[in-house]
């Protein structure tokens, strides 16, 4: 049978890629959904504003809801002091499966965990399971109707704290509009939008970057 996406997406990282080489393997990805087949990866537009927020935070213990194929995860994991930590979650296992060897390939697996799994099943045991008290930094990128109850549900479990950043893909395509209302509206966050693009095209999208004031 035909190969999925996600398989053909493995293939030419560990074709065009180096091993250990986290940047080349963003670059593989890149110029194979801008040339070939498009996939839902944050994109190297929108990837560049991650990479400041995420230069600017520094930040130590990080989660990614909605791991796909791993690019977002290599693109952060990057920039992370040692020491520092992401866990990011994936419920689809064939995805989780490549999201697995992508991360390998870029070297990063010692600071990247993967977790297969739900996001709502997973947030309320991040203390009890994985020791964390609070996250310093949260990207926002897996099913759009997921991110207002998920973030609800981070602070319900207190996992944000005073300056914690939560930076949330797609605000405009395919859109998050009970996300962005509350996140805009609320007294506990202060939020900025990045106008930027839909990945490899030339549709309006952005990214949220909200604060949490504690
Ligand atoms: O739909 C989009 N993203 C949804 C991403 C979903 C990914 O997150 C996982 N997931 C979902 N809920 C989960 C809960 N828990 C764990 N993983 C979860 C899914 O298994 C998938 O791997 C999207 C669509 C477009 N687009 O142009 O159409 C562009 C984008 O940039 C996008 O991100
Ligand atoms: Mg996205």
């Amino acid at each position: 049978t035909r190969s999925t996406r996600p398989q053909r997406l493995l293939k030419v990282v560990q074709k065009h890629a180096t091993r250990g080489d986290p940047q080349s393997v963003i670059s593989a990805i890149d110029h194979f959904c801008r040339h070939s087949e498009w996939a839902m990866n944050v994109g190297d537009e929108k990837g560049s504003i991650l990479d400041s927020v995420v230069s600017e935070l520094n930040p130590e213990k990080v989660l990614e809801l909605g791991t796909y194929c791993g690019y977002s995860t290599v693109r952060i994991a990057r920039l992370l002091p040692p020491g520092a930590r992401l866990i990011t979650l994936e419920f689809n296992a064939d995805y989780a499966a490549i999201a697995r060897q992508v991360i390998a390939w870029a070297g990063l697996e010692d600071k990247v965990q993967l977790v297969e799994g739900a996001s709502e099943d997973w947030i309320p045991r991040m203390k009890e399971h994985f020791g964390i008290e609070t996250f310093d930094f949260v990207f926002l990128d897996h099913w759009k109707d997921r991110y207002l109850p998920d973030t609800k549900l981070m602070e319900d479990c207190g996992l944000l704290r005073k300056g914690t950043v939560l930076l949330a893909d797609n605000v405009i395509c395919p859109g998050v509009p009970d996300y962005l209302e509350y996140v805009r509206n609320s007294l506990s966050y202060k939020s900025y939008y990045f106008k930027s693009h839909l990945e490899y095209t030339k549709a309006e999208d952005g990214l949220e970057k909200s604060v949490f004031l504690g």
